[in-house]
């Protein structure tokens, strides 16, 4: 094995350090701009090619890890790091540490949000035109003694449609961009806001069969998470035009790049420029490295932010955030910050976890599973009970903003705080309003958390949560127009489905199918208030003979037969191992309406 490449900074220059200062290890390349600040206070080592191995026997030195993407900081590097205060992350994904040992241990986890961004979105627009253009292959022939131009006619982008699956930093930039271009922008993004997008000359579109068809370039630009994971696979890509081509330069692993190498061999889709993959460098003989190599596609070494500016920038952001906490004072970008101050903590913990566990339901099964947005919608808090007199309620604001963007951020929501809540939510065009309601003859619990969601003004698309606190566990009492009584935690299906005789036994067959186990089971009818609802509009329907036209977001088609009064909803607690297969499974069982998968 080759030595690692070994450079000592210290205040002297020379390569004797002082045991007494703090340490910091940098194993890979970042710019030395950042790190001349730690010049006369800390002990710098940068250390290339460490192996795995070699990082855990030299992380117990240490109290500052700088990394990039190339780095695996798992739980056993950060087990071993037993002086580590701070792992700073001269980036934006973060998906190279493991961020929740890291808060198990109180190590902070910082990144530079938006350091390189505008690197990343040109970057993008230079796949864009290169792979138009066929840039990739117009060099190598060059190189080879060939000129080639009749196989080498590209198409023009401007005039075309560019889909963007992620308007966050990155995407919004590269919307921009393109529009610059003369290029017709579409996107879709459950937590961009409608009015930024409009503003931006953006169309926002419901989902990705809208999207798919009509685009004739396509962008990812969304975390890699669970649910982002193998988000274009064969079937999406069939429903592009065969003369569309895609671009990645988020993470590897959005695209299924076996599929993406099929459509590209089968000539069902026309190119790709790809930054990012799902193993880097790609092993040799592995699908990441087959597309790297395939002909009609631009391929670069997870070049996005590899730029002289943005590599400053994010060296400056973590630098300044290292020494800052290596000082005792407090991260600007920490992505593991609490929510809660320690003297606050007791009183409000428990409802801090309740609200949070309400926004990952809201957003996992209200939008994932009936559709619809989070961005743009008003969200009201209501407390009743002994919350309804609480002055500081920052936290259970925070908690809300990071329960509903926690299944659809790379951090998993761990980079909201009290600090900067309010500004992520305002990015999304989340509004959040408060009220204490002292009304406590429907409390009957000592403290109710109702969050209620509106679309705008619009009528019938109200969406509803509440819950309460028992000792310091935490129950939903309500989902939707059902009354509930269940912990949230752990994963759940909830199945909304007309309550007849065999449902269960139908959802349990299913479920033993897949060898997934149960761990609990409870059915939740139609609260009181929606059962007198529909009575009144039976008899209505009764009265002139019409008709049933439902505007309940959660009545689908075909309810109003009259079993709607039946419905109720299955809410079952079970293991982790659920796929997409089973779920469309369960969807296919007789008398299911919909079914939600929450991961809390
Ligand atoms: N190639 C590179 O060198 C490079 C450089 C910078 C960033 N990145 C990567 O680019 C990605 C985006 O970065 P960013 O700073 O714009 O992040 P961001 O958090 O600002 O934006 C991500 C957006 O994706 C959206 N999203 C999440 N799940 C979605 C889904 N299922 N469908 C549609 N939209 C969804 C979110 O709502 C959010 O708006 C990250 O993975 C980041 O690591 C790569
Ligand atoms: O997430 C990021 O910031 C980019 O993927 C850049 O990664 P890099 O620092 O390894 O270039």
């Amino acid at each position: 094995m080759a030595p690692s490449a070994i450079e000592t900074v210290t205040s002297s220059g020379s390569s004797l350090v002082s045991s007494d200062r703090p340490r910091i290890l940098v194993p890979e390349k970042v710019s030395p701009d950042g790190l001349a600040l730690f010049k006369d206070k800390y002990d710098v080592d940068i250390r290339l090619g460490l192996t795995a191995d070699e990082l855990i026997a030299e992380i117990p030195r240490y109290h500052a890890l700088i990394v990039r993407s190339e780095t695996k900081v798992t739980a056993s590097v950060l087990a071993a790091g037993k002086k580590l205060r701070v792992v700073a992350r001269a980036g934006v994904g973060v998906d190279n540490i493991d961020v929740d040992a890291a808060t198990a241990q109180g190590i902070i986890v910082v990144n530079s949000p938006a350091g390189n961004i505008v690197a990343a979105a040109e970057h993008t627009i230079a796949l864009l035109l290169a792979t138009a253009r066929n840039v990739g292959r117009a060099d190598a022939g060059m190189k080879g003694d060939k000129w080639e131009r009749g196989k080498l006619v590209g198409v023009e982008v401007g005039q075309k449609t560019l889909g963007i699956i992620g308007l966050g930093k990155v995407g919004m930039k590269v919307a921009r961009m393109a529009i610059g271009l003369g290029m017709k922008v579409k996107a879709v993004d459950p937590y961009a806001s409608k009015d930024i997008a409009e503003q931006a000359q953006v169309e926002l579109v419901s989902d990705l069969s809208a999207l798919l068809p009509e685009v004739d370039f396509l962008t990812t630009h969304t975390p890699l998470m669970a649910t982002t994971l193998g988000l274009i696979k064969e079937a999406e890509l069939q429903k592009m035009k065969r003369t569309a081509r895609v671009l990645n330069v988020a993470r590897g692993g959005v695209y299924d790049e076996a599929a993406l190498i099929k459509g590209l061999d089968e000539g069902w889709i026309a190119g790709a420029g790809i930054d990012v993959f799902t193993s880097e460098p790609p092993a040799a003989d592995s699908t990441a490295s087959r597309l790297a190599r395939h002909p009609k596609v631009v391929a670069t070494p997870h070049l996005g932010a590899s730029t002289v500016e943005a590599q400053e920038n994010v060296s400056m952001d973590v630098c300044r955030q290292v020494a800052e906490i290596l000082r005792g004072g407090l991260p600007s970008a920490a992505v593991n910050a609490p929510l809660i101050l320690p003297e606050e903590y007791r009183k409000l913990q428990p409802f801090v976890q309740l609200v949070e566990k309400m926004g990952g339901i809201y957003t996992q099964h209200f939008v994932r599973s009936q559709g619809g947005m989070v961005g743009g919608r008003k969200f009201e808090l209501v407390y009743q009970g002994e919350l309804s007199g609480l002055s500081n309620t920052r936290p259970l604001l925070a908690a809300l903003v990071k329960g509903l963007v926690s299944s659809i951020s790379d951090s998993g929501g761990r980079d909201v705080n009290i600090v900067n809540a309010g500004l992520i939510a305002k990015e999304k065009g989340i509004l959040i309003s408060e009220t204490h309601s002292g009304e406590t003859n429907n409390v009957i619990y000592s403290s109710l958390v109702t969050l209620r969601s509106y679309d705008g003004d619009s009528p019938g698309s109200e969406r509803c949560i509440a819950g309460y606190v028992s000792g310091r566990s935490v129950y939903i009492s309500k989902l939707g127009q059902f009354s509930a009584t269940f912990r949230p935690e752990g994963t759940l299906l909830v199945l909304h489905n007309y309550d007849e005789p065999g449902k269960i036994g139908g959802v349990g067959m299913v479920l033993g199918r897949h060898g997934i186990n149960i761990r609990f089971m409870q059915v939740a009818s139609l609260d009181a208030e929606a059962r007198e609802e529909r009575a009144k509009r039976a008899l209505s329907q009764l009265a002139t003979g019409a008709g049933a036209e439902s505007d309940n977001p959660e009545a689908s088609e075909g309810s109003s037969n009259g079993k709607e009064d039946r419905e109720a909803l299955m809410i079952l607690g079970v293991d982790d191992t659920m796929s997409e297969e089973v779920i469309e499974d369960l969807k296919k069982a007789e008398g299911i309406l919909d079914v939600s998968l929450v991961r809390l």
